[in-house]
């Protein structure tokens, strides 16, 4: 069945298993740079407190805050010899970023009904394979599962959305936040317009395969409301996760 609205789920929505702990559901935004996910997540976040649920939100890379993001920023500015041209040597800062939050996500879970996640592990998978010409089946993608979920043991995401915006929007966009700020000049990935195309159609790839957990893919013009009234339903409200093992929102 299809899903409502401007929401178009790979091969279904899967509904979770019932935990027998309260843990929120893990929910990582996908999308390219300038997407517009960090104004998505900042306008779902607002419906889902109005609606009363418990929110947590964390944005990776964790800029600021762990010195494997900041390496892997300054390297993609031009700092640092020879890293950025490293695929697999960027992907590894972006995922020790991630495994020094394993933590603070465990946290959020505890303490939410919700948690949204601004980028995660399927950003190394995207970016990474579109680096090196592979698709959503080559093995970049497999190595980026191994090493971050099994390796480094990052929690599985319940639901992995992707802001499905064409290269040229998110590239007019990313343009227009360069000018109004300048420290979001843009870098070496964001100025790489093939790369971009590339990174989209493995995201693209990894959606229609729901790998690693079920994804919606979100059109450009996503109302934030419709996409938190259906995130809400995915939550009963006592933190625990919904019971249907698969239906449509
Ligand atoms: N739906 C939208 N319509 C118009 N402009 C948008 C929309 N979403 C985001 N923007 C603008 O596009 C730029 C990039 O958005 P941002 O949320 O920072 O993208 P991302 O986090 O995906 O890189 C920002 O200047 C933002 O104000
Ligand atoms: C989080 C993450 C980002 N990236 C890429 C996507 C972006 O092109 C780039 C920087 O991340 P981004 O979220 O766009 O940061 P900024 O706030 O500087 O715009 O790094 C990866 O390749 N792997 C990852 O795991």
């Amino acid at each position: 069945m299809a899903s409502p609205g401007p929401l178009r789920a790979g091969r279904g929505i899967a509904f979770f298993p019932v935990g027998t702990t309260s843990v929120g559901t893990l929910v990582a935004l996908e999308g390219l740079d300038g997407a517009g996910k960090r104004t998505l997540v900042t306008a779902v976040r607002k419906r889902l407190d109005e609606a009363g649920l418990r929110v947590g939100t964390l944005d990776f890379p964790r800029y600021g805050r762990s010195v494997h993001a900041d390496l892997a920023s300054e390297a993609l500015k031009g700092a640092h010899g020879d890293l950025s041209g490293s695929v697999h040597a960027m992907a590894v800062m972006f995922a020790l970023d991630r495994s020094g939050a394993i933590a603070e996500m465990s946290e959020l879970l505890a303490g939410c009904d919700i948690v949204l996640l601004d980028r995660y592990v399927a950003s190394n998978a995207a970016y990474g394979a579109a680096r090196l010409h592979q698709g959503a089946d080559g093995e970049f993608v497999d190595w980026v599962r191994e090493l971050e979920y099994g390796r480094l043991g990052l929690p599985r995401p319940d639901l992995q959305l992707y802001l499905d915006v064409p290269v040229a929007l998110a590239e007019q966009r990313a343009r227009g936040r360069e000018s109004e700020d300048a420290s979001r000049a843009l870098d070496a990935y964001e100025r790489d317009r093939g790369l971009q195309e590339r990174t989209g159609e493995v995201y693209r790839q990894l959606a229609a395969a729901d790998w690693m957990s079920p994804w919606w893919v979100l059109s450009p013009d996503i109302d934030p409301l419709t996409l938190a009234e259906n995130l809400a339903l995915l939550n009963d409200g006592t933190g625990r996760r919904g019971e249907k093992e698969h239906g449509t929102p």
